[in-house]
């Protein structure tokens, strides 16, 4: 057997996939895992799609593994489980694609320098997604490895999207939005393509609601506008990051609070959002459970703030046509979907409120105007594919 693996490291989880190579070298899914919970306490399931459990592990609350830490742990585990030779191409999510990668390439030395340039503009992920390829670099130089930028879909979006109101010279030196989740939303458009063509074509926004949340609105399956910006800190407000800020915040801190550029990034990336506003956990699951006023508090404000940054996107859409949820929230908390929906009335959005206790894939009432969806996202697939694509005269 011949496969592709994709890794894909978000903030809060790694999932990987392995695809087998069919007989037209159709990449076909014949395996999967996935670490949830990374900084909270860790979890790793690994299973065949035939319904075999392969893996199950769960590590304490307070054991303080990092990435790094499990990806050793997987990759042990991997080359102690999989036959050698079986895995041809490894295909990785790498969240920063700057100015200059704008389509997934082929993994060199030069690249990974590049890449490494960027990562304090995604310090939850682009140093995770770097280490798990210099490492297989490192256990199997000779396996091809592509990135995949998170990034590269929405680069063709309209330059008015792009820019922020700086001066110039900053958006000439790479200062501008490029928005994130774009493998997400790339399987997203692909998908809705064959689920509903006619929506597909027309005003459609994507809510990728996972511990990095952000909105696309797509245009005929394109991206024309994202709630990421320069990086993957603006717009909504996320498991541990804050989203759209007033900039005057970060002045305020260091200069009138002593807080160093270090803790500032501290303050912005890890202990903002749901954690920061429950002080509870940054998890949602945990917050859905709690009765403690301050989690309910959190969870109202991502509902708020994400329903609001909705009716945005809806100007720069210059209408609406459907509403699509995925990610860890989106695809599975009913109740956050029917919050954010109620807040969207003025739309002539009406729910179905049994489709969407049931996930159903359709979740919209026959008489809404907008059709709103679950659709589980599949970042692992478009990178296979892309790798596929990239690799094709290399594969044996
Ligand atoms: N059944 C569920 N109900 C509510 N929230 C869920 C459920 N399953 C997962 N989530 C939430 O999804 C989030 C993680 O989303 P995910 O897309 O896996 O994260 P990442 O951004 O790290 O890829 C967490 O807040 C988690 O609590
Ligand atoms: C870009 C981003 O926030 O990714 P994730 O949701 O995987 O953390
Ligand atoms: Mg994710």
């Amino acid at each position: 057997m011949k496969a592709i693996v994709s890794l894909n490291s978000g903030s809060s989880s790694i999932k990987f996939g392995v695809f087998r190579l069919d007989e037209g070298n159709h990449p076909v899914h014949s395996a999967g895992g996935k670490f949830e919970k990374i900084s909270i306490a860790p979890s790793l399931r690994i299973a065949t799609d035939a319904g075999e459990v392969l893996l199950e592990k769960d590590w304490p609350e307070g054991a303080h593994l990092t990435h790094a830490d499990l990806l050793d742990f997987l990759f042990d585990w991997a080359t102690r489980h999989i036959e050698s030779g079986t895995i041809v191409a490894i295909g990785h999510r790498v969240v920063h694609g700057g100015t200059r990668f704008v389509a997934p390439q082929r993994v060199t030395p030069e690249l990974l320098d590049e890449l490494e340039a960027l990562s304090p503009l995604a310090p939850l992920h682009q140093p995770h997604n770097l280490v798990a390829i210099r490492t297989l670099a490192r256990l199997a130089p000779d396996l091809p490895q592509v990135a995949c930028f998170d990034t590269a879909f929405h680069h063709d979006k309209p330059e008015v999207a792009a820019r922020m109101a700086i001066p110039r010279s900053l958006h000439e030196a790479g200062i501008r939005r490029y928005g994130f989740h774009g493998l997400s939303y790339e399987y997203i458009a692909r998908t809705l393509a064959r689920l509903d063509p006619a929506l597909a074509h027309g005003k459609v926004i994507a809510a990728h609601l996972g511990n990095g949340a952000s909105l696309c609105a797509m245009a005929n399956g394109r991206s024309i506008d994202t709630t990421m910006g320069f990086t993957a800190l603006d717009g909504l407000m996320m498991g541990t990051r804050c989203g759209r800020l007033d900039p005057g915040v970060v002045l305020h801190l260091q200069t009138q609070m002593g807080y160093s550029a270090k803790a500032v990034e501290t303050m912005l990336y890890r202990q903002s959002g749901l954690l920061g506003v429950s002080g509870i956990s940054s998890d949602m699951r945990a917050l859905a459970a709690s009765r403690e006023p301050a989690a309910r508090e959190a969870v109202e404000l991502f509902a708020y703030r994400t329903a609001r940054e909705i009716g945005a996107l809806t100007a720069s859409l210059q209408g609406l046509d459907g509403l699509v949820f995925t990610a860890g929230i989106g695809e599975n908390d009913a109740a956050l979907r029917a919050d954010i929906c109620a807040r969207l009335g003025w739309l002539g959005l009406i729910l179905d409120e049994e489709a969407n206790a049931a996930h159903a894939p359709l979740i919209s009432a026959p008489e809404s105007r907008i059709a709103v969806r679950v659709i589980p996202t599949d970042e692992e697939r478009m990178i296979a594919l892309h790798t596929l694509r990239i690799l094709c005269g290399d594969l044996p």
